[in-house]
C-alpha cells in the first residue's frame, strides 16, 4: 500500500467528535463520540497535575518561588474594605500575582460586575448566554484593575480568556461615557492585535457582547456601542472621508500596520488624539523587532506617538513574558500593576504533549500518517515553518476522505476567511497553518495540535499548543523533531515537563545554546528539506483536480495585497 492508499483509507479511521461533524459522521457510518472529555476550567492552573497521569507534578524552583508565592503588599494595599486574608487566598487559590501598589481587589464572580461596577445588564445577559459560570483567574483581577483605570501588563496562559479581560472594562468605559454625556464624537479606545484573523475574532468577541435583540427578527438586532474593525474596506473609507469616519465608532479594532498606514497619509486620515484605551494584544509579538521600516516595534512606537491624549490608559496581553516588554511598561506606563497567572512562560497543563523523534523529514510524513491512520479526532492544527512548506504538505495530504485546508500568507484574505470559517463549523479537519495562526487564534474544541516543523522558540511553542486545551477542555500536542532541532530541543522539553508531561531524561542533558544563538534560531527558519514525495507536476495535476476555484495559485497582484504577514 503506497502513502497515497494510506490517505484514502483515513476516512474509516476517524474518532469524530460527533454532533459537530454530524454530517460527515453520517457520511462515513461512524459514531463514536469523542475521547476529549471536559477539563474543570482552573485545573491546570490551580491542581498541578499531571494531565496524563493525574499525579501531582514537581514543579521547578524556579516556577516555585517566581508564580506561586504572593507578594507581601498585596495584603497591604488592599483597600476596598475587604478581608486580607479573603483577596489573599483568592489570588493564591487561582495563582494569581499582582506586582505594583493600591491593587484593586479582585472579583469572584460575574454578579460582581454588575453589583460592584454596574456593568451594563445587556452584556451579563450576553455573557450568560455563552454558557460562562465563573470568571478565569486573569478576568478575576485584569477586569477591577482597568476598571480603577489603571494602566496594566498581563500575562496569562493561552485560552484563559485574555479577549473578555479587556474587552469587559473596555465596554464598561464607552458606556459610562455614553451614560454621563462624555462621549465624543470620535473613537475613544483601540486594540491592537498582531494579525488580521485575530483582529477579526476579537471583533465577533466584542459584537456578542454588546449585541441586542429587541425580538426574534434579524432587524430588531442592534449593538450597544459601535465597534469596527480596520479591514480593508474600512481603511478605505478613511482613506475618501478621512476623520469623519472616525466619528461613527467607539471602538477601533485593527493590526498596527492599517493604522500607521492611515497615519503616514499626508495629511494623516486618522487621528488617534482622543483614545483613552489602548489595548495591546499579544503585545510581546507587537515589540518584536523586525525588517526595518516593517517591524511591528516601529509600527507600535508610531502607534504611541500619536496617541496623544493625557488621559491614556494603556493595557497590554499576552500568555508570554517579554522582558523588554516589562521594561518599557515600567518605564513608561502610570504606576503599571503587573498580573500574571500561573507560571510565567510555561505551556498549559491541560494539553497532553509528546516529543517524537522521526529522523527525517521523510520520516515527518510518516509519522503523521501513522498519527491519521490510528485514528483521530477532528479538528486538527498542523503547524509548518514556512508557507512554501504548508503548500508542500497540502499537496501531499489532498486525498479522498479526509477535509483539509492550508492558511498562510500567500493566499488572498478572502481564500483565508474561507478556510478559518469552514474549519470552524467543522468541514475542514485539519488545517495547516504557519506562525500566522500560532497566536491568539480560538478554534473550539482543537483536539490535536502537531507541529510538523519544531518552532523556532519556546515561546512560539506555547501559543502553538496552546490553540488545543483551551477554556477548561484538555487536548493533545505532537511535536515532531530530527537532529537539526537538537539546540532548541532542550527548552521545549523542559516546557514539556514542567506541564507534567514525561520527557527522556537526555533531553533535558542537551547542552543550552546561548542567549544570542537562541534569538538567531528564533529568526531564521531551520533549512529542511522538501515535504514532496513527488515532482511538482504529478502534485499539481491532483491539485487541480481537488482544489475550488478560489483555491488556484496566487497572482502576483493579490500577494501583493497581503499585509503584515511574513510567513
Ligand atoms: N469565563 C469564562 N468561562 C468559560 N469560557 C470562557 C470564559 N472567558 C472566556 N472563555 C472562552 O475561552 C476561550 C479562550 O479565550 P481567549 O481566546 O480570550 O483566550 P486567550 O487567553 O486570549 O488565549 P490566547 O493567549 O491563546 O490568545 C474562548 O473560547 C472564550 O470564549
Amino acid at each position: 500500500m503506497d502513502e497515497e492508499d494510506i490517505f484514502r483509507k483515513l476516512g474509516t479511521s476517524l474518532k469524530f467528535n460527533v454532533k459537530r461533524f454530524k454530517n460527515d459522521a453520517q457520511k462515513l457510518n461512524i459514531s463514536t463520540p469523542s475521547t476529549i472529555k471536559k477539563l474543570d476550567f482552573f485545573d491546570n492552573l490551580t491542581s498541578g497535575q499531571s494531565p496524563k497521569t493525574g499525579k501531582q507534578v514537581k514543579r521547578s524552583k524556579r516556577e516555585k518561588t517566581t508564580h506561586c508565592e504572593e507578594p507581601t503588599r498585596n495584603d497591604e494595599t488592599n483597600h476596598q474594605g475587604k478581608s486580607d486574608n479573603g483577596v489573599h487566598s483568592v489570588r493564591k487559590k487561582y495563582r494569581i500575582q499582582v506586582d505594583g501598589s493600591d491593587i484593586p481587589e479582585p472579583i469572584t464572580t460575574f454578579q460582581h460586575l454588575h453589583s460592584e461596577y454596574d456593568f451594563n445588564m445587556k452584556c451579563m445577559e450576553n455573557i450568560s448566554k455563552k454558557g460562562f459560570k465563573e470568571l478565569t483567574p486573569i478576568q478575576m483581577q485584569a477586569i477591577p484593575s482597568m476598571m480603577h483605570g489603571r494602566e496594566i501588563l498581563a500575562c496569562a496562559p493561552t485560552g484563559s480568556g485574555k479577549t473578555l479581560a479587556f474587552l469587559v472594562p473596555i465596554i464598561s468605559h464607552i458606556l459610562k461615557q455614553a451614560k454621563q454625556k462624555k462621549k465624543g464624537k470620535h473613537f475613544c479606545s483601540l486594540i491592537l492585535s498582531p494579525t488580521h484573523e485575530l483582529a477579526e475574532q476579537t471583533l465577533r468577541e466584542c459584537k456578542e457582547l454588546v449585541s441586542v435583540k429587541e425580538s426574534e427578527t434579524p432587524e430588531s438586532t442592534s449593538d450597544l456601542i459601535r465597534v469596527k474593525f480596520l479591514d480593508k474596506g474600512e481603511t478605505k473609507r478613511y482613506m475618501r472621508r478621512g476623520m469623519k469616519q472616525a466619528t461613527s465608532t467607539d471602538l477601533l479594532i485593527s493590526t498596527p500596520n492599517r493604522i500607521v498606514y492611515l497615519l503616514q497619509q499626508d495629511p494623516p486620515m486618522i487621528s488617534l488624539e482622543f483614545v483613552e484605551w489602548l489595548v495591546v494584544d499579544e503585545s510581546d509579538k507587537l515589540f518584536e523587532e523586525g525588517q526595518a521600516g516593517k517591524s511591528f516595534r516601529e509600527q507600535l512606537g508610531t502607534i504611541y506617538a500619536s496617541c496623544t491624549n493625557p488621559k491614556i490608559r494603556r493595557a497590554m496581553f499576552s500568555a508570554t513574558f517579554a522582558y523588554d516588554v516589562q521594561q518599557w511598561c515600567l518605564l513608561n506606563m502610570d504606576n503599571v500593576l503587573q498580573i500574571t497567572v500561573g507560571g510565567k512562560n510555561t505551556a498549559v497543563r491541560s494539553v497532553n504533549q509528546k516529543l517524537q523523534y522521526v529522523g527525517n523529514e521523510h520520516g515527518k510524513l510518516l509519522a503523521l500518517q501513522q498519527i491519521i491512520r490510528g485514528g483521530f479526532s477532528p479538528p486538527v492544527i498542523i503547524f509548518v515553518q514556512s508557507k512554501e512548506r504548508a503548500k508542500e504538505l497540502f499537496a501531499e495530504m489532498i486525498y479522498d476522505g479526509v477535509n483539509i485546508d492550508a492558511i498562510h500568507a500567500d493566499r488572498t484574505p478572502m481564500q483565508r476567511e474561507n478556510a478559518v470559517k469552514s474549519f470552524r463549523r467543522g468541514d475542514t479537519w485539519i488545517l495547516i497553518c504557519t506562525e500566522l495562526m500560532g497566536r491568539g487564534i480560538d478554534f473550539k474544541g482543537v483536539n490535536l495540535v502537531i507541529n510538523y516543523d519544531f518552532p523556532t522558540s519556546a515561546v512560539s511553542y506555547i501559543h502553538r499548543i496552546g490553540r488545543t486545551g483551551r477554556a477548561g477542555r484538555r487536548g493533545e500536542a505532537v511535536t515532531f523533531f530530527t537532529d537539526e532541532d537538537r539546540p532548541l530541543l532542550r527548552s521545549v522539553s523542559n516546557l514539556v515537563r514542567a506541564a507534567g508531561c514525561e520527557v527522556p531524561e537526555y533531553m533535558l542533558r542537551i547542552k543550552k545554546p546561548q542567549k544570542d544563538e537562541r534569538k538567531r534560531l528564533a529568526r531564521k527558519e531551520r533549512q529542511r528539506s522538501s515535504i514532496r514525495t513527488a515532482p511538482p507536476d504529478v502534485l499539481q495535476s491532483k491539485k487541480r483536480k481537488n482544489l475550488s476555484k478560489e483555491d488556484k495559485p496566487q497572482t502576483k497582484r493579490s500577494k501583493s495585497k497581503v499585509t503584515n504577514k511574513q510567513q
